[in-house]
């Protein structure tokens, strides 16, 4: 049987768009410049013969090519076939001799050839020539269809030779061993000429060894053409049956569908009757996939054995049986032909051009094509902050976080992937050209571009072929990537890099904002380093699994605040009831509170948070200003003058930043509360300069309730362990694909679509610096009242849950001055228990006197005195005027600033300072005050 040895590309690997798109023209000339060896030889030697062979090789491929087409369309349609991948000529060749031996082996047809050809045929095989015509149409019929798969196609040649073999010598047994003495008539009524050689030294030594021997061949070699492993010989078996049995066979579709990737359109799959008859055939449907199977097995292995030793990252994956991978020179050769006219025009400075694929990575290699952030320090800021005369706060220095790795542009792994991709487009008949790629420090996005008239579904729905080629899980298809007519891959990088936070904070765009609320945040995909204004956020909400990077995160937002604000700009409340995620900030002076740990105090300075915010509402108001920083411009301006009789100095307020570390340790103490705080703080904070950070690494909707996401518009997704988790934190799949260690979807307040992020690492040994610096200057001065004012508000534990409906009844009862029971009943629609447990509670409070049987009690509340009875069930100080509550809080707010225990004139003599120093940071920022401003932004490389 003649076979192509090599694998060649399979037929409908090649675009038959004509060229249409940078795809179909890669995809052909890709080919072309790669013909099959054969093909050239051929056509090398035809000069070289005498016509009349070539007229006669012509019309034997012109038939051969007719047939073929003919056979090609049987079943389910193979007939895209490129006209130099046919094998027609040799298919014809079984198929005419397989007909010729049937005319007299099986027809028994006569005549001086046929008789002389059974002579010869029948005096060799014996009885085996029976079966020859059936072994040549398998032959030709897989010639005709699958001459690509060179290797299946020799698989069942050797199969069937061995299967020859071995039959001919079991014929001879079974025929009576007969001897040359018999003559060839006695030979041909056995195994014929081989079955004598075969057989008869065998026989020799006793009749039993040959049979054996040649049975174990025959069933082996039957084992060989069904491209079946010894190991899957059950499961056959089993298949066999249900098939016989006209039993669904439910593994079939995965086998088909694997078998098809090497050769069928996609969505052109084959009804599994048609499937049913391919496999009847003898075809290796189900032995590619398995012996390919096993070589994917092996790519993935090596995958893992080299992600665990660290060596090399692995090349590009294995292809389906057949295909042939194009040589990085040919892709290299196609794109520069491609890519001629976009020049370099500064690639790689611009984050978001990506990068053309040009040439192979070997010839660029793994070094950075734009430089590094400068190295150069952080400038001071000018407003460094003078305390009591001899008492000076700076900043911490910039060399205290320590430049990350260079970033590199490229490297062999993004071409080995671009590579991949390509097949795989080409495999699918996918008429699309990878075009670029843009390499961030944990994903690479490469860009697809579709020829006119190819569907963007067409590659979406490759997404799984895609992993597999890339050997990678975490594949995610942005459709089309925003602003660009472009289909992005996004695939993890076998060589990841770490995103310094010096290196975003010291990157243009944190440089550009003195805001002290400005964080880094990392590097998106493109490269570009993303640094976000968390008073613009307003809030964050922090959600990824565990191990995903939440607390790094935190880390590095709590630096860079470190590294950019005084003390008298930010203040902290942190939240760790996890107890050992942000012990290291412990005692740093921006801290309002020592961290808090325990999850029921945490409730309680949530509460303090809210009547701190409840006070800077009030001066708000009081003062006519709408927002904090205008009020605090206002102060520095000298423009807010206390009332006469007053005592208090008023001061700027700082910002206030609330970071929980795990949210859901907190709602599982007290989550009616703990979900009022937060969503009182999160609809009203931001114009009080109050900011709320929330990280959990439980998004349940019992955490993340529907009141807190409503409150809290700025996501941060680290990847969570499924798409519901996903949802919940960003209200969109995605997440879930992460792949952890800081990898995240970033979706800040008015963005539409998630920004893709690795979040900045910092390193302990560089917080230890930031905060010895910073503690080194001031110590905290931390208050009291933030733990210690809550329990004063309790509620009363008789009261419980019915707070609500008790305030209703004492208004009703104080209001109409009738204590009844059954119109508690009536107006506040609930049964008779409560309502008496309700007339009991106003009893035990004084509202009403004792039952007097079915009388109406006395009502010894006046109307005039409702607001202060109704204050001490709520459990606030009903003593407290509201204004001197006001200003008490003030006053505290105030104490605030006082840091390092200095007395409170100290702080007003310092007012001055500050308010030079604040006022040039709000000129600084001013224009991005507004409202509406982006609450992140991108800066270059
Ligand atoms: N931005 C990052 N860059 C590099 N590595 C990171 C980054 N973020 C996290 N990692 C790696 O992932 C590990 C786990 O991160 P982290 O402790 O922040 O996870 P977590 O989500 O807070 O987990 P848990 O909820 O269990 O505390 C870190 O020790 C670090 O090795």
């Amino acid at each position: 049987m003649a076979t192509r040895t090599s694998s060649a590309p399979k037929g409908n690997s090649t675009s038959k768009s004509g060229g249409s798109g940078r795809g179909g023209a890669t995809a052909k000339s890709g080919r072309s410049s790669s013909a099959p060896r054969g093909t050239r030889g051929k056509a090398n030697a035809e000069p070289q013969q005498p016509w009349i062979v070539r007229v006669l090789s012509g019309a034997w491929q012109g038939v051969g090519h007719l047939v073929g087409a003919g056979v090609r369309r049987i079943g389910h349609d193979v007939s895209e076939l490129e006209p130099e991948e046919r094998r027609d000529g040799a298919a014809l060749f079984n198929l005419v001799l397989g007909i010729f031996i049937a005319t007299f082996a099986w027809w028994g047809f006569s005549g001086w050839l046929p008789d002389l050809v059974y002579s010869v045929v029948n005096g060799t095989f014996g009885w085996m020539a029976l079966l020859l015509p059936l072994m040549l149409f398998v032959c030709a019929f897989r010639l005709f269809r699958q001459p690509w798969d060179g290797r299946g196609n020799n698989r069942v040649g050797i199969g069937f030779l061995i299967m020859t073999f071995a039959g001919t010598g079991l014929a001879h047994i079974i025929g009576g061993q007969p001897t040359v003495s018999d003559g060839f008539e006695g030979l041909r009524r056995a195994g014929g000429m081989l079955g004598f050689l075969a057989a008869a030294p065998l026989a020799a030594i006793h009749t039993a060894v040959p049979v054996l021997v040649y049975s174990a061949l025959a069933f082996t070699s039957l084992l060989i053409v069904t491209a079946t492993p010894f190991g899957a010989i059950p499961r056959r078996l089993r298949e066999a049956y249900e098939h016989l049995m006209g039993v669904d066979l439910m593994e079939d579709g995965t086998r088909g569908d694997a078998h098809d990737r090497s050769y069928l359109h996609e969505n052109d799959r084959p009804a599994p009757k048609k499937k049913k008859r391919m496999r009847l055939f003898g075809k290796d449907e189900d032995a590619e996939p398995k012996l390919e199977g096993y070589v994917g097995d092996e790519a993935f292995e090596h995958a893992l054995v080299d992600g665990e030793d660290g060596t090399k990252a692995p090349k590009a994956p294995s292809v389906p049986p057949g295909v042939r991978r194009p040589t990085q020179a040919e892709i290299a050769v196609e794109k520069i032909k491609a890519a001629q006219g976009l020049g370099n025009s500064g690639q790689g400075e611009n984050p978001t051009e990506a990068i053309p694929v040009v040439a192979p990575a070997s010839t660029v290699p793994s070094t950075p094509v734009s430089p590094p952030p400068p190295p150069t320090p952080i400038p001071q800021r000018t407003e460094q902050l003078s305390l009591a005369g001899d008492v000076t706060y700076t900043l911490p220095a910039s060399d205290n976080l320590t430049p990350g790795s260079v970033p590199k542009e490229r490297t062999e792994a993004n071409d080995a992937v671009v590579a991949a991709l390509t097949d795989t487009m080409q495999q699918f008949n996918v008429d699309a050209t990878v075009t670029g790629f843009s390499r961030g420090p944990t994903v690479t996005r490469y860009e697809i571009e579709l020829a006119p008239g190819t569907k963007v579904e067409r590659v979406t729905a490759l997404s799984k072929n895609i992993s597999y080629a890339v050997a990678s899980s975490d594949v995610r298809i942005l459709s089309p990537i925003p602003g660009k007519s472009a289909i992005g891959i996004e695939i993890p990088n076998t060589d990841r890099e770490t995103v310094s936070l010096g290196d975003v904070l010291r990157s243009q765009n944190a440089r550009r904002t003195d805001h002290p609320m400005v964080m880094g945040v990392g590097k998106d995909v493109e490269g570009g380093y993303v640094v976000a204004n968390l008073a613009k956020m307003p809030h964050l909400l922090v959600a990824g699994a565990t191990g995903a990077g939440k607390s790094s995160f935190v880390n590095s937002m709590i630096t860079s605040i470190l590294m950019r604000a005084t003390p008298d700009e930010v203040r902290m409340v942190m939240v760790d009831p996890k107890r050992v995620e942000l012990t290291a900030y412990e005692g740093v002076p921006h801290l309002i509170t020592p961290i808090i740990t325990n999850p029921k105090k945490a409730a309680e300075a949530l509460q303090w948070v809210v009547r701190e915010m409840d006070a800077r509402y009030d001066d708000l108001a009081n003062y006519g200003y709408k927002h904090i920083d205008d009020f605090n411009k206002a102060v520095r301006a000298g423009k807010v003058v206390p009332p006469p009789d007053s005592k208090r100095v008023i001061k700027p307020y700082p910002y206030l930043l609330v970071i929980v570390d795990e949210l859901a340790d907190l709602m599982m103490v007290a989550p009616r509360d703990v979900e009022d705080s937060i969503v009182r703080i999160t609809q009203l904070a931001r114009a009080a300069g109050i900011h709320l950070v929330l990280a959990t690494q439980r998004p349940s909707v019992d955490v993340v309730t529907g009141l807190i996401k409503a409150n809290v518009p700025s996501r941060m997704a680290f990847a969570t362990s499924s798409v519901t988790d996903s949802r919940v934190v960003l209200d969109q799949p995605g997440a879930e694909k992460l792949i952890g260690q800081g990898d995240a979807l970033f979706l800040p307040m008015g963005a539409s679509k998630a920004m893709r992020v690795q979040g900045a690492w910092v390193s302990e040994s560089e917080i230890h610096k930031v905060v010895e610096h910073v503690k080194g200057q001031l110590q905290a001065v931390y208050r009291d009242d933030v733990a210690a004012e809550a329990p004063k508000k309790q509620i009363d534990d008789d009261i419980g849950d019915d707070l609500e409906v008790l305030l209703q009844a004492t208004e009703l009862v104080v209001t109409t001055q009738f204590g009844s029971t059954s119109m508690l009943q009536r107006k506040l629609r609930v049964g008779f228990a409560k309502a008496g447990r309700l007339m009991d509670l106003l009893e035990s409070r004084g509202v009403v006197g004792p039952s007097e049987g079915s009388k109406a009690r006395d009502v010894l509340v006046k109307p005039d005195d409702l607001a202060p009875v109704l204050a001490a069930m709520r459990g606030d100080d009903a003593g407290a005027a509201p204004d001197a509550h006001t200003a008490a809080l003030s006053d505290n707010a105030n104490a605030n600033i006082a840091v390092g225990g200095y007395a409170e004139d100290l702080v007003a003599a310092d007012l001055d300072n500050r308010t030079q120093a604040i006022e040039y940071y709000d000129g600084a920022d001013g224009g991005e005050d507004d409202d509406g401003e982006d609450a992140w932004s991108l800066t270059g490389r």
